[in-house]
């Protein structure tokens, strides 16, 4: 029988005879945001660290969960690449960003950033489980996962043992419609976690001189895709400059416009999981 007591899915939870998910009796976290795409280098961590920030603008309780273990990027995004957590009697301290939110990622516990992790399906999977088990997230509203590119071991393990109140899926548009997109949603489906919905990115290129929007790819198909999986499409965002610097200027370079965009994003999260 699973320890249901500080899950967060056990108002609405049916399985609690053959669950066998691990809850930390320290946390109390209210919903878990799994933030996944088909593959790499879409813009999945980027985004992220932008929901978590524009959540904690409004007054909640953020935190983030890196746990693309083998592709950490989370630390840089938030500008604490030099701390390292510490780890007391009860767990695994999180650093908390200027912003206050408190982020564990496999890099914040190595000696050095640069240094590779050459391990296996099984031990990254085991870590993940130990950043949901051991890390000291206390009382949260909101805890993002920064998910591994893909549908592999570490994300099915994510999908597991972490008990996901929803995914939000990171695509871009000239792969929106694509079969590797269709398997990250089908995987989903299959573990029965809801898609709170779908964020384009890169989806057009604002021109620096006239604000004019480029959209590169057509994306003619998106439509009928999102309605035969009957998801919605709940932010497009540009490729811009703003975005991609976050990582050195912080957010104080976003525009207006992106963060309207995030603004729509983390209403839609909170309402929908309200
Ligand atoms: N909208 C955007 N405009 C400009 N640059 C962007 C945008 N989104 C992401 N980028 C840049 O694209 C690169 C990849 O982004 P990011 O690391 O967030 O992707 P990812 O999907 O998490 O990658 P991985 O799967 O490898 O971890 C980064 O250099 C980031 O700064």
């Amino acid at each position: 029988m699973a320890d249901c007591n500080n899950c967060p899915a056990k108002d609405n939870c049916t399985s609690q005879d053959i669950c066998t998910i691990k809850n930390n009796p320290y946390n109390f976290v209210k919903n878990i945001i799994g933030v996944m795409s088909g593959k790499g280098g879409v813009g999945k961590s980027t985004i992220s660290a932008l929901i978590a920030k524009d959540l904690k603008n409004k007054g909640y309780r953020v935190g983030v969960m890196d746990a693309d273990i083998t592709g950490p990027s989370i630390p840089r995004l938030f500008q604490i690449e030099d701390k390292r957590a510490a780890a007391n009697e009860k767990g695994i301290i999180p650093i908390t960003t200027k912003e206050g939110i408190k982020v564990i990622s496999l890099n914040l516990l190595m000696e050095e950033e640069d240094k590779p992790v050459i391990w296996r399906g099984p031990i990254l999977s085991g870590i993940v489980q130990q950043f949901w088990t051991d890390v000291l997230w206390e009382e949260l509203d909101y805890l993002i996962i920064d998910m591994p590119p893909g549908t592999g071991d570490v994300a099915l393990t994510v999908m597991q043992s972490i008990p996901l109140s929803g995914i939000i899926m990171v695509s871009v548009p000239q792969d929106l419609v694509s079969m590797i997109v269709a398997k990250a949603i089908n995987m989903t489906k299959k573990l029965n976690i809801p898609i709170l919905g779908i964020v384009e990115n890169m989806s057009y290129v604002l021109c620096p001189d006239c604000n004019k929007r480029i959209q590169i790819f057509d994306g003619e198909n998106t439509d009928q895709f999102l309605k035969e999986y009957g998801l919605s499409l709940i932010g497009e965002l540009p490729m811009v400059k703003d975005i991609a610097n976050i990582s050195v200027n912080g957010n104080s370079e976003l525009t207006d416009e992106v963060r309207n965009i995030f603004d729509s994003i983390s209403n839609r999260i909170i309402t929908t999981l309200n």
